[in-house]
């Protein structure tokens, strides 16, 4: 019987819990857990699988794809204080809800501004989000907000449903319909910010439309490029791409903070737009300076469609503001929760990071029979690798393969270590506590094939299981 020894700091975690773990040969490991207890706390989890906590309504069809004997899916209104993955649309994440048995978490859509993403990467959590799961969806509506910025279609419905609650529907239809003359798109110019999944297909479709196309992203990936329709006119700046432009459509991330997105087409872009340009945005509120943008409406024939609401903007005359619908279709929703539901399976099986905004792209071949996998997170920062190997060569454990990727401030290890010669776990909890307690790292994974366990983290020099 082996006894791991910590000092319990928080009160939080001052539940000692009495843990028995099966795994190569029947021997008892008895564990002195926190309260967050991985293995422990039996009456609220369940043993034997991965606990995932929703938030949002997510598309049953994406939450299929976790199979019913290995996870355990808990929606927001359920208590889930062990959760291993967090799946959520744009519920505004706070670090509360993020209990300390979270690996990962993964939004079913594009934006991630709804998530505390550098707080995650402190805390050693990968972040996943769904490239282009649903940005058919958008595209649509941008090229339908062409359409109802152009034929004052909004304005032809109320109206007449304002006559016809007078009885005047067929009487006044004719005469009154000069009121809401447009324009065609036909040979008009849009200009497209951000050229990633959403903007490359608008861009391609609204040339479909006869449209001449300027378009201005500084990191046009080379996919993007290829979508591209081959007239299109690629600016340098954003003031190059709107100037002239009829049309313009942001497809750009919403980032916070020095070298953000923050109100980004502000007074300076919005000089240089035609006093009759159509602004389309369907990327995020928080990109438009309001101010400048009622200035700009005020002062001319200038229209905003968005999907967002502004305190100053979504009652102005020339808006058309929707309740945030760019991915509200049946497709999208069940395309981009699939997409994240796959992410975070492959992830919590196998330790493999794919769609991460804030984890290095990681990804090592099938674990050999037999083997034990171990995944790292740790502070990118000299000697923890060499620390590592070396706490494995030390339990004469032989590393199999293994992969070390990095991005920004972290690193992740995926390391295969050979069972041979080592037929039951003590060996791999002994390394796996040695190698959490290293200075700068943040937590570790044992994948052996048991849903849920084998998880632990260093917490301020304290070790949890
Ligand atoms: N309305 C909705 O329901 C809805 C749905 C999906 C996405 N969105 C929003 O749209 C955004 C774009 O989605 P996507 O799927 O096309 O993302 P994406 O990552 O495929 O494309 C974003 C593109 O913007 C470019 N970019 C970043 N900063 C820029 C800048 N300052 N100037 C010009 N280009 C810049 C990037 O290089 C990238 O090519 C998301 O971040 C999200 O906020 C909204
Ligand atoms: O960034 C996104 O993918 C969209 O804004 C979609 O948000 P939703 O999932 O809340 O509709």
């Amino acid at each position: 019987m082996i006894l791991s020894k910590f000092a319990l700091k928080s009160k939080q975690f001052q539940q000692p819990v009495r843990v028995a773990m099966r795994a190569f040969a029947d021997v008892e490991v008895e564990h002195l857990a926190g309260k967050w207890a991985t293995y422990g706390d039996l009456e609220n989890y369940k043993q034997g699988k991965y606990q995932i906590k929703t938030f949002n309504k997510i598309s049953p069809v994406g939450l299929s794809r976790f199979p019913d004997d290995e996870y355990d899916i808990r929606d927001q209104d359920k208590e889930a204080a062990n959760a291993h993955a967090i799946l959520l649309r744009s519920h505004k994440l706070q670090e509360s809800d993020v209990p300390q048995t979270v690996r990962a978490i993964a939004r079913c859509g594009a934006g991630t501004n709804n998530i505390p993403v550098p707080r995650m990467t402190e805390l050693g959590i990968p972040v996943f989000n769904t490239p282009g799961a649903n940005a058919n969806a958008v595209k649509e509506l941008v090229l339908c907000g062409m359409l109802l910025g152009s034929r004052r279609i909004v304005d032809g419905v109320n109206h007449m449903k304002s006559l016809g609650e007078q009885g005047l529907a067929r009487e006044r239809v004719e005469k009154d319909k000069a009121m809401f003359g447009g324009r065609e798109l036909k040979g008009k110019t849009l200009a497209v910010i951000g050229l990633g999944h959403i903007g490359s297909m608008t861009a391609r479709d609204a040339e479909s439309l006869g449209m001449k196309i300027k378009g201005y992203d500084p990191g046009l990936s080379v996919g993007s490029a290829l979508k591209l329709p081959n007239t299109i006119d690629l600016a340098d700046s954003m003031a190059a791409a709107v100037a002239g432009a009829d049309y313009i459509s942001i497809n750009i991330p919403y980032i916070k903070g020095e070298n953000g997105t923050h109100g980004i087409i502000g007074k300076d872009v919005i000089s240089h737009f035609s006093p009759d340009a159509v602004l389309l945005n369907f990327a995020r509120g928080e990109l438009v300076d309001s101010e400048a943008m009622k200035e700009f409406l005020d002062s001319g024939n200038g229209r905003y469609v968005s999907d967002f609401p502004e305190d100053l903007l979504w009652n102005h005359e020339n808006t058309i503001i929707l309740p945030h619908l760019g991915a509200s279709t049946e497709e999208a929703e069940d395309a981009a929760a699939s997409m994240a539901a796959d992410t975070i399976i492959n992830f919590l099986e196998t330790g493999t990071i794919v769609n991460s905004v804030n984890f290095p792209n990681t990804s090592l071949p099938d674990r050999p029979e037999g083997a034990v996998r171990f995944t790292v997170v740790n502070s990118n920062v000299p000697g923890v690798l060499a620390k590592m190997t070396e706490a494995f060569a030390a339990e004469k454990l032989n590393i199999l393969q293994q992969i070390n990727q990095s991005r920004g401030d972290i690193a992740y290890n995926v390391l295969d270590i050979s069972t041979e010669g080592h037929d039951d776990v003590l060996s791999f909890k002994g390394v796996q506590e040695k190698i959490t307690m290293i200075d700068g790292v943040v937590s570790t994974r044992i994948i052996y094939g048991t849903p849920g366990k084998g998880y632990a983290k260093n917490i301020e020099g304290v070790y949890f299981i």
